[in-house]
Formats: C-alpha cells, structure tokens, sequence
C-alpha cells in the first residue's frame, strides 16, 4: 500500500479561473489527507503572456501546459491543474492524467447585455469569441452575424464586453459559473447550436508517469463517468490531430452505461461541417471516440483538414 502523502505542492497557472480549480483541487485534498499540507505553486505560462494574436496562430494548447510540466520534471511541485479543454491531445511519455474530476456545465454560453440570446441579435451584431470551433458553428447557424477575435483571461473578455467593443461573447458556462459570474449567462448554447470543446467543463490533474505513488493520492478525485465521457472525446480529437488550430468539437454524455459521443470538424467560416455520432459502452470510451473520428472523415472532415493544411 502507498505511504499517505506528507506535503503536495500543486503547480497552477495565475488566472483567476486556474487558481480557483488549483484552489478546489487543494480543499479536495486537505480534506481526503488531513495531516497533509498541501500548497500552491503559481506560474505564468506563454499561453498567458502571448495575448494579441490567436491561440491558433501562436502554437496552440502546449502554450498553457509547459511551464507547469517543467514544474513536475523538477520536482518543485508534484501535480498539475488543468482545465481538461486546454491539455493537449498527446502528453510527452514523462506525464500523464492520473484522474479528471466531475464536469461543471459543458456547453458554452452567450453573454451580452444588450440581447437575451443569439436569435435576438440583428444583421452585423458583432460577437466576440477566441476559438475557431464556436467561430465556424456560429458562421454557419448565423451567417448575418459578424465574428470578431477576442482572447485573454475571463475578466478581460468580459471587460472587453463591458467597455463595447462587442455586442455579446460566447465563453464556456463552466468558466462563469466557476468564478460566481453565471448571472453573466443570458443563455446556455445547446450542443446543436454549439458542439463544445473535447474536455470542456472538466478539471484534469497531470503528474509524472514515474511516480505511481502520486497517481494513487490522486484517485478518489476521479470521476469515472466524466473521465469516460472526456476520453471519448479526446479520442476524437486525437485522432484527427485536434488542437485551437482546428474547428473541432467533441461532446459525450453517459446515460447508465451508455455513452453517447457527438463529433463534428468544420470549415473556419462554416461553409461546410462534417458530423457524426454513435452510442456505445462507455468501457468502450476510447474506441467510440475512434469510430467516430473514422466517420467524421467519412463525412468530410478529411478534405476540411486537408484544406487546413494539417
Ligand atoms: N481556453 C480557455 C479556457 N479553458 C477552459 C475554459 C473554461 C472552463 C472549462 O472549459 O473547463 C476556458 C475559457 C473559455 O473557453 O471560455
């Protein structure tokens, strides 16, 4: 049996929202090991730094995870808090997910002040979003409607909303509603308006392969059917080289044991959306995520990545 941890040092990125789930993630833990003292370590990561351009443009997710996995190969802090969303793919073979905690609301949500949902908005409104994913589903839904970029942390977006430059944003529910701000929510976006992100909604701690003793610490965090439902997803993603850089969307449900995976890859301006789905076991997980994949490129997802230029 694995000795109780003595101390736990969590590296986090600096956000408002990555402190609070580095934050949750400790209260877990000083709740499951009393006697333990369990600490953060607060990082920048490039992904916070670069905030003028694109993720899709500056190198994609790894932005977000780098810094915190040099953390863990020098020991100065023995796990890692993530959003699920922005962990890449592939991890190097030094890491790996030991456990993914139960998901907050997975869909994405429309903030305006000035209109109750996207159906109200007029030809030109002009929405803010930062990822090629709700970008292309919104082209292709709302074609009168003008899709702007906007990045940086929460509060920012939000400030940017405030101060005008947008008629409304699209943020993921899971963020707003983590950080006390779902009266911002005007209305959720259901997965046919807006397929999400694989992960979205799930928090992911990331440690070293070479220290099972940590993984064990970590699993009464596990949730199984968010981690089910989250690899299936992934394996979507995976397997069609996902990353911000591709307007992918992946979303699985579980219903007793059954889970029910949706894909889809689009078009950045939505001009085409391939989509596909399939419900299966959810012992299963990883090999529905590939099914599904598989017809997505059936169904054209092959020509949209080819075009991409993947
Ligand atoms: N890419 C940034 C990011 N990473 C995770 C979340 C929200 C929380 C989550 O999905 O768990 C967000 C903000 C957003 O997309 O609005």
């Amino acid at each position: 049996m694995t000795a109780l941890p003595n101390r736990i040092v969590i590296a986090t990125r600096e956000s408002r929202l990555a402190l609070w789930q580095a934050e949750h993630v400790r209260d877990l833990l000083r709740q499951q090991y009393p006697s333990c003292s369990v600490e953060l370590l607060g990082m920048t990561t490039r992904g916070d730094q670069i905030l003028d351009r694109p993720l899709a443009k500056v190198g994609g997710k790894g932005l977000f995870v780098k810094e915190l996995e040099t953390a863990l190969l020098d020991g100065s802090a023995d796990i890692a808090v993530h959003s699920m969303k922005d962990v890449p793919m592939t991890l190097a073979e030094e890491f790996a997910l030991v456990a993914i905690g139960p998901r907050e609301t997975p869909l994405d949500a429309f903030v305006s002040s000035r209109y109750a949902a996207l159906d109200d908005m007029p030809p030109g409104a002009v929405v803010g979003t930062s990822s090629l994913r709700r970008e292309s589903q919104l082209h292709a839904l709302y074609p009168h409607l003008a899709v702007t970029s906007l990045r940086g942390n929460l509060d920012t977006r939000l400030r940017k909303l405030d101060a005008g430059d947008y008629d409304a944003i699209i943020l993921a529910a899971a963020g707003l509603t983590r950080l006390g701000l779902a009266d911002r929510i005007r209305s959720v976006l259901p997965a046919e308006i807006s397929l999400p992100a694989a992960g979205q909604g799930a928090i992911g701690i990331e440690a070293l392969a070479a220290r099972p003793e940590v993984a064990q610490w970590m699993a009464p965090l596990n949730d199984a059917e968010t981690a089910a439902c989250v690899r299936a997803e992934r394996a979507v993603s995976r397997a069609l080289a996902g990353s911000c850089e591709v307007p992918l969307g992946a979303y699985a449900t579980l219903r007793n044991d059954s889970l029910w995976l949706r894909g889809l890859v689009a078009r950045p301006d939505g001009s085409r959306i391939a989509r596909a789905e399939l419900e299966g076991r959810a012992a299963d997980a990883e090999q529905l995520g590939l099914t599904v994949a598989e017809r997505l490129r059936v169904d054209g997802a092959d020509e949209i990545l080819a075009e991409l230029g993947q």
